[in-house]
């Protein structure tokens, strides 16, 4: 489990309001003028109420007392109020909406700000990425969500206050028992948000299983073997059920929780009316003025809106903030603290890169995937990893690049442990193409440029690096040049063949001409022979003076290589040239002999 996750728990009121202003802070943040207007608007929208109820009180007053100008200048004075309240609701609609946007974008930002800090091991943790998924898809509306709430909820007790201070000069005793009445459904409300929080998070898995179903039914990376496989009615099937699990369980919760909130709350319009009634009989036997009777009758019926209005802003409240507190978890999980930020002596003084008895685990797995790697590679050597599959090759390559950390030993280059190395200064020194390089669905210029972002705008470096990946023809064929989007993804976007991408990913590699170690992993694999041999031949140019670590497993390029090293069962078998490995008849020379006799029968 990554630090920083807990279950859920019920935190205490002190936790929520901290969570609270956090979120009113976030706002702010995000757009302060915005959000001070909002909560003018806000905060206008909460008082005007009870002064409409106040002045209705001396307009039936004046009226009574025969004044007919004080009573059309009253009059004037409610028209005015009412005119400000719908302005102000209004106004406070429209702003909540703008500040949506810019508080959506900003905790986005935030969100991918963390993501850059993480580690690869995090992402390939599932509840860690249960907990990012959530995080984004609340990111939009959860902040501003708790934040108009409480600030609603804080509006409506205002006026719910207003109401109860003209209502205590008639009787508390009165507010006391409105107040009571209130209670239970209020504690129900929460009750029901809790356990629909808990829906939810217990859920989650299942929601990403949905979430992963529609992907593989609906994109196109899927879609031919779907197709061929005929695996749309079984995966549809594996939706419906895991859906209709979920809406079962959301409908009883909805349900219930219509059904006893709804009654509960009728505690609460019993106690009103009992007032009311009171207040009626007493103002039918003469005890209470008209006015007062107009004011009070007013507050009865504002106060049971306002009174709703707080019940289901409790209830929103409580909710939003469970899923703003798994938001602020994410945010809050710490940076992975790396000796790398510590001042770093020169451990050897020597150059290349040296592997001193490393062994990695994965996270969570017993058997090492790597172990007893002991291993120095000079500057400009050329090396091929090779190996049956699950060796440890592609692992290997990791550490190199420091996506994971070595579990036992350490790895060096230029003397220094890698770990001690600022992880940008280490990004700098290295250009990767990896196995499952990524296909950006950008334009042919950003898709070579992104190599080195440093040099995004640098057309004759990114000229030269299609050229030394041999792609100048390929972009030269596009209907814009480097100017041309790649992949199906977006209008206008032209799709190239694996091939084709291949040579892209090796012209993005070619982008970092300052990195001095040069890592392909199975870059040739889609290239026909021709183009492989090509490629090879353009590595081992470019190359001069770099280390190159080469994974491959055709042998055609490997035995070109100055050293091989290879690997079985998590550990290095045999190394050495190829010639030296075919003499020593070991496992190299098996699978040499396997692959070229696999030619040569052709
Ligand atoms: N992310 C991961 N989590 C857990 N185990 C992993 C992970 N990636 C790889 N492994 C395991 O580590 C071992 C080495 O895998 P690795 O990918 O390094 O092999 P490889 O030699 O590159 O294989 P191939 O030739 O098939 O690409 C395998 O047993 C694999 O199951």
């Amino acid at each position: 489990m990554v630090a920083g996750q807990q279950p859920p728990t019920a935190d205490g009121l002190r936790a929520r309001l901290t969570r609270g202003a956090r979120a009113v802070q976030m706002a702010w943040r995000s757009a302060p003028s915005i959000a001070a207007l909002w909560i003018a608007a806000l905060a206008i929208a909460a008082l005007v109420p009870v002064a409409v109820a106040w002045v209705g009180k001396v307009l039936v007053d004046a009226i009574l007392a025969r004044a007919t100008g004080e009573a059309l200048a009253w009059l004037l004075v409610e028209m005015l109020l009412v005119v400000v309240l719908g302005l102000a609701q209004r106004a406070a609609s429209t702003l909540r909406g703008l500040l949506g946007v810019r508080l959506g974008l900003a905790v986005h930002r935030e969100i991918l700000q963390r993501t850059m800090d993480l580690e690869l091991r995090h992402f390939q943790d599932p509840e860690f990425y249960d907990q990012l998924t959530r995080a984004r898809r609340e990111a939009t509306h959860r902040p501003l969500a708790v934040a108009a709430e409480l600030l609603g909820l804080a509006g409506a007790v205002v006026t719910l206050l207003g109401f109860v201070t003209l209502l205590v000069s008639y009787s508390a005793l009165a507010v006391l028992m409105l107040l009571v009445a209130a209670a239970p459904a209020a504690f129900a409300e929460l009750g029901f948000s809790r356990a629909a929080f808990e829906l939810r998070n217990r859920r989650a898995s299942d929601a990403r299983m949905l979430g992963y179903l529609e992907h593989v039914l609906a994109s196109d990376e899927h879609a031919k073997e779907v197709m061929t496989l005929d695996l749309g009615p079984t995966l549809l099937d594996r939706h419906r059920y895991l859906g209709e699990a979920i809406w079962h369980e959301e409908r009883s919760l909805a349900l219930d929780r219509l059904r006893s909130v709804a009654l509960l709350s009728q505690l609460g319009t019993l106690s009103f009316y009992g007032c009311y009634a009171a207040v009626t009989i007493q103002a039918a036997r003469g005890q209470l003025g008209l006015g007062e009777l107009t004011m009070y009758a007013f507050v009865f019926r504002q106060g049971q809106t306002s009174f709703q209005a707080i019940l289901m802003a409790i209830g929103a409240l409580y909710e939003h903030d469970l899923y703003l507190s798994n938001l602020l978890r994410f945010l809050a999980i710490p940076a992975p603290l790396r000796p790398a930020m510590l001042p770093a002596a020169p451990e050897r003084r020597e150059r290349g890169v040296r592997f001193e008895n490393v062994g990695f685990r994965y996270p969570d797995q017993d058997r090492f995937a790597l172990r007893h790697i002991d291993l120095y590679f000079g500057p400009g050597d050329t090396i091929a990893l090779v190996g049956p599959n699950g060796a440890g090759k592609s692992t290997f390559i990791k550490l190199l690049a420091g996506l994971y950390e070595p579990t036992e030993g350490r790895i060096l280059l230029d003397g220094h442990d890698l770990r001690s190395i600022p992880r940008d200064a280490l990004r700098r020194r290295l250009a990767v193409v990896f196995q499952d390089y990524n296909q950006y669905q950008l334009s042919a210029r950003e898709n070579v440029g992104l190599g080195d972002p440093a040099h995004l705008g640098d057309a004759p470096r990114i000229t030269a690096a299609v050229a030394g990946a041999g792609a100048s023809e390929i972009v030269a064929a596009l209907p814009a040049g480097l100017d041309t989007r790649l992949g199906r993804w977006f209008a206008g976007g032209v799709e190239l063949s694996g091939g084709q991408w291949q040579r892209i990913a090796l012209a993005r590699a070619f982008m970092r001409r300052d990195a001095d170690v040069l890592i392909l992993d199975e870059p040739t694999a889609a290239l026909d022979i021709d183009a492989e041999a090509e490629v090879f031949t353009r590595v081992r140019e470019l190359a001069a003076g770099r280390t190159v670590f080469l994974i491959s497993h055709r042998f055609a390029n490997v035995r070109l290589a100055d050293r091989i090293v290879v690997l079985a069962a998590s550990g290095v078998v045999e190394e050495g040239d190829h010639a030296r490995l075919l003499a020593a008849g070991g496992l190299y020379s098996a699978m040499f002999r396997k692959q070229a006799s696999g030619y040569a029968l052709d």
